[in-house]
Parts: structure tokens; sequence; C-alpha cells
């Protein structure tokens, strides 16, 4: 056994509080293990963002995104990823939850799901405080010390069956900025992948398990590569067999789409399949065609998986992977229960079951859940279409998805309600995220990062765009978003009363929000200029 060094390194600063507890997290030896991932993979990091934005100007000058040349011998090619560990071939259900809740850890983990997918990323807002302890949660569920005590004296600790740990560490556009190497904010994946595996890997192995991980928001198997290239120096460094890692890519943008069968190849030895993750992917098929004139989505509500594009996408998903021999995890539909209104309830978990069927039926693996109370819903559907542990063998052959049908336009309207909710959605979603609280329950639907980002994006692509015309002719302009957003915050207040409206931060969400929306420069992502003024 190594003995714990004392001091940080001198390259390591620390600018976030350091409380006893977090110093348990944020130990020399962890931070020295961060920075190594830190110096090592910073600058491909920085070049792979920078890839992404030549592929944006390459879009807007008039290049199509399609399937890549120079990789037709991969797809052509026949190969399968590495088998996956005990604990993850049963995937049925998959409930996912903030990281940094205690609280919800502990309902994740004893839910019945088969999987938790705690989350660092959609569902978390990066403050230091929810981020040091969605680290503490992890540890203390993984050695299963987690207990919680609500104010009202409720316990809550762990069943003797919980559910697979797999964790989604942040994107790599996202920097955290409470600790530097050499001066500058470390990456924030590395941040939380680097902390988890430093503390967990061992554990978890010695518990039966694995360092397992889902990896978002990627736009190109380079990315993959990258994250593969983190896992094989993380294993080498601590000393664990190459191959242990496991990680589940969520296709979430329309580039990786074109890529699938390539990220499964650059990740083959750490592949735990693919899932679908939609809202992200409908904010990324907007944000990288933004600037096309044929290119406009309708109401939020029309763009549903089983428009063209979003359906196609699934069935090349469930295709890819199961030729690669390996699981295809279906999406987060958006209903949660709704609280004493019975008739309402059945219709959402009814919406549920439906998008559930279609994912079993489809071919998927497993699906995910937002809330305990969904698990047996959708572990129904799929113990009745799903009879063994997966449905791999279901290959799809009959599935024929071309680059024309992943860029199919959808049709539909746009309509005044449409881009209220929008507003309304956004500005709520962006004040709870200000607070803290990365995912939310508005109008019975779950928010989070992702469906936040298709509600600003789309105000800012209707503005913009000649055919962005609500459906009685009226075109959406600037005073026209600036008077519903006056009277959405108006409706906000009258909703929730005015002390809980002054004492929230509805004037920086609206702020940031007109921001988004009102600059001709698209922003990557809201949770950028948001993390400036997180607290
Ligand atoms: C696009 C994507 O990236 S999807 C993946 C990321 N998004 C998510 O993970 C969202 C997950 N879901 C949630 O966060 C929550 O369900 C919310 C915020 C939408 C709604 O939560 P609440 O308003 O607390 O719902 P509700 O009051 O019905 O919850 C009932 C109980 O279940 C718990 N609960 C609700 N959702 C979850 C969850 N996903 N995981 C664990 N526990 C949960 C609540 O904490 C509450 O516990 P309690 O009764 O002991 O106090
Ligand atoms: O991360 C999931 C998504 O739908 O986005
Ligand atoms: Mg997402």
């Amino acid at each position: 056994m190594t003995t714990p060094t004392t001091a940080y390194p001198s390259y390591v600063s620390i600018k976030g509080e350091l409380t006893d507890s977090f110093k348990e997290i944020l130990t020399p030896d962890a931070l020295a293990f961060v920075a190594k991932l830190t110096r090592k993979f910073s600058e491909e990091r920085e070049r792979l963002l920078q890839y992404r934005m030549d592929r944006q100007r390459e879009i807007d000058e008039g290049k199509l995104p399609g399937f890549l040349p120079e990789t037709e011998e991969i797809r052509n090619r026949s190969w399968s990823v590495d088998p996956v560990p005990y604990d993850l071939q049963d995937r049925r259900v998959e409930i996912t939850g903030p990281a940094g809740d205690r609280k919800m850890v502990i309902h994740a983990l004893n839910s019945g799901a088969k999987v938790f997918m705690a989350d660092f990323e959609d569902a978390n807002s990066p403050t230091w405080e929810n981020t040091i302890q969605g680290q503490i949660n992890m540890r203390d569920a993984i050695n299963r010390q987690i207990d919680f005590t609500s104010p009202q004296g409720k316990e809550y600790k762990l069943k003797d069956q919980i559910a697979t740990l797999v964790v989604r560490p942040r994107g790599w556009h996202l920097d955290e900025k409470h600790v530097e190497v050499d001066g500058k904010p470390v990456p924030a994946g590395l941040f939380d992948f680097g902390l988890y595996f430093f503390h967990n890997a061992k554990t978890l192995l010695h518990n039966g398990s694995g360092p397992y991980f889902y990896l978002p928001k990627m736009e190109s198997h380079r990315e993959a590569r990258l994250w593969n290239d983190v896992f094989l120096f993380a294993q080498e460094e601590l000393k664990i067999k190459r191959g242990t890692i496991k990680a589940t890519v969520l296709i979430e943008t329309i580039l990786a789409a074109f890529e699938m069968n390539e990220i499964l190849y650059e990740l083959r030895e750490h592949s735990a399949g693919l899932n679908c993750g939609r809202w992200d992917y409908i904010f990324s098929y907007l944000k990288r065609l933004r600037n096309r004139p044929d290119v406009i989505l309708p109401d939020r509500s029309q763009v549903t998986m089983t428009v063209p594009f979003m359906r196609v996408y699934t069935l090349l998903a469930v295709q890819t992977c199961h030729r690669r021999n390996v699981h295809c995890i279906g999406g987060m539909a958006a209903q949660i229960p709704v609280k004493n209104d019975p008739e309402a309830n059945e219709a959402a978990i009814a919406k549920v079951r439906a998008d559930k069927e279609r994912e079993a039926l489809d071919g998927h693996d497993g699906t995910w859940v937002a809330h305990p109370a969904l698990v047996p819903v959708a572990k129904d559907i799929f113990d009745k279409h799903m009879v063994g542990q997966n449905q791999i063998d279901k290959k799809r052959g009959d599935v024929n998805v071309s680059a024309e049908d992943l860029l199919r336009v959808p049709v539909g309207t746009i309509t005044e309600e449409g881009l209220r909710n929008n507003v309304s959605v956004g500005i709520q979603y962006i004040e709870a995220w200000l607070r803290g609280y990365g995912a939310v329950g508005i109008n019975h639907l779950m928010e989070d990062a992702a469906t936040a980002e298709i509600s600003r994006a789309q105000v800012w692509q209707w503005i913009r765009h000649p055919k962005g015309r609500l459906e009685d002719g009226r075109e959406v302009t600037e005073e026209l978003f600036r008077q519903v957003l006056k009277e959405e915050l108006e409706r906000i207040k009258g909703a929730i009363g005015e002390e809980r409206f002054e004492q929230g931060k509805f004037d920086e969400a609206s702020e940031l929000f007109s921001e988004l929306t009102l600059q001709d420069e698209f922003v990557e992502f809201l949770t950028l200029p948001g993390y400036e003024r997180l607290a």
C-alpha cells in the first residue's frame, strides 16, 4: 500500500471551499491524479472542441453531415465489442437522477431498477457543493455507508438488493472552475471521472461490480478515442486491468449519429453500448443545422420520438449496437407522476407506457425512467417483450437508414402556446439551475439541461429563420419575444406567489434567457454562461 501524500502539488490550486468532508474527496493524491489526467489530455480536448466549431462552419457553408468515407472499412467489417460484465447484462430499467442529492441517490439505488445512472451532467447543477457532495454520495453508496434523514425525520437507508451504479461525468465542453492545474480550470469531465475512479474503482471491483460510466454529448469518434485513451491511462496508473472500465455512450448529437460504429469501435475494449439521449439529440439537430434555411423545428411538443428523424436514429442505434453484440438503451420519456389528479396521472403513465412499448418492440435492451414510480411501469413492458437479459439477438437487418433520413426535417406548426411554453419553461428551469437544482418537474414534465436547451434554441431559431412564423401568420420577432417574456414572468409570479418570486433568481434567469435568445451568435450550451453566474 502506498503512503498518502499530505501536500497538494504546487501546480494545483483549489478555489472552492474545503470543508472536512470535502477534504476526504479532494485529497492530495486524488488531485494529483486529476492533475495528471488534465496535463495529459487537455490539449487534445481543446483540439476536439475546436473541431466541433470547424464542423459547424462546414455545415454553415453548405456541407451536410454524412457517414465518413475514411471509416467505411470499420462500418463494413465484422467485429464486436468485448463482452460486458455480469451486472451490465440485464439493463431493462435504468433510473437516473442527480448525483449530488443524497436522498435521491438512496431512493434510486433502492428503486428496483437494474441500473442507477448517477448524474453529474444534465440533471446536476454543477455548484461546487453539488459536485463534491455527489462524489461523497457515490463513495458512501459504494461502501454501503449512505443514509439520510429528512428535516421531517424520515429515514432513508439502502436495501440489500440495489441497482448497479453507473456515473455520468460532465461533457467535454465544461470546466470545473474551482480547481486549477497550471493556472487553468480542470476539464470538468476529467474532474468527475478522475475523482470517482480514483476513490472507488478498487472498491467497486472488490464488491463484484466495476467502474462504469455514461459518456455524454460526444460529437465524433475522435472524442470517443480521447475517452478511451483516458481510460487506458487511468487503469494503468491505478494498476487496474485494461478493459475493466465500461462506458455507455449517449448518442445525443446529430454528428455522432453518423459515427455510431466508429464510436463503438474506438471504445470496443471499454464499451457497454449506446443509449439514445433524445433530448440533447433534438437540441443538437437544431443547433448544428440552425443556419440552414430549410431546417426548422415545430413546437417542442410536436417533436416526438415518432417523427421520422427521431425514429430512424433510434432504429439505427439498435441495429448498430446489436450488430456489434452490445446493448442499446432507450431514452427518457419526460412525463412524471402527477400528484392528486388520478386522471392526469393515468394519462401521463399511459404516455410513458407507450414510449417504453415502442422502445422494447424496436429492440432496445432497456430504457431510462426519471422517477421511482415509473420503474415498475417500464419493467412490466420490458418483462413482457424482452424474455432474456437483453435482445441483442434481434439484429434488425430490416432497418435501412440513409444520411437523408437522419437529416429529414419534421413537419408541424409553431404556435403561440409553443412559444410561451418555451419561454416559461426555459426561465423556470434556468432559475432552478441557478439555485442549484439541475432537474425539476415543470407542468408535470421532467426538465433538465437538455430539455431547456431545446426551449431556448427554438426561440433563437424562430426569431431568425425565414419560416419562423406562428401558425396564424405572425412573425416571431424580438418585440413579440419581449412581450411574451414579460407576460410569462407575470404568470409565473401569479402561480408561485410574490414572496417566492422575489426570493428566487427570476431576474437573473430571464436576463440569461434573453441573452441566449437575442444574441446573434448562438451560444453552444446554456450551461457555459450559466456556470459563470453560478454561485
Ligand atoms: C435528458 C436527460 O438527461 S434525462 C436524465 C437526467 N434527468 C434526470 O435524471 C431527472 C430525474 N428525475 C428527477 O430529478 C425528479 O424525478 C424530478 C425533479 C423531475 C421530480 O422530482 P420530485 O418533484 O421530487 O418528484 P416527487 O415529489 O414525485 O418524488 C417522490 C419521491 O421520489 C423521489 N424521486 C423522484 N425522482 C427520483 C429519481 N429520479 N431518483 C430518485 N428519487 C427520486 C423524490 O426525492 C421523492 O422522495 P420522498 O418522497 O422520499 O421525499
Ligand atoms: O441525456 C439524455 C438526453 O435525452 O439528452
Ligand atoms: Mg443529454
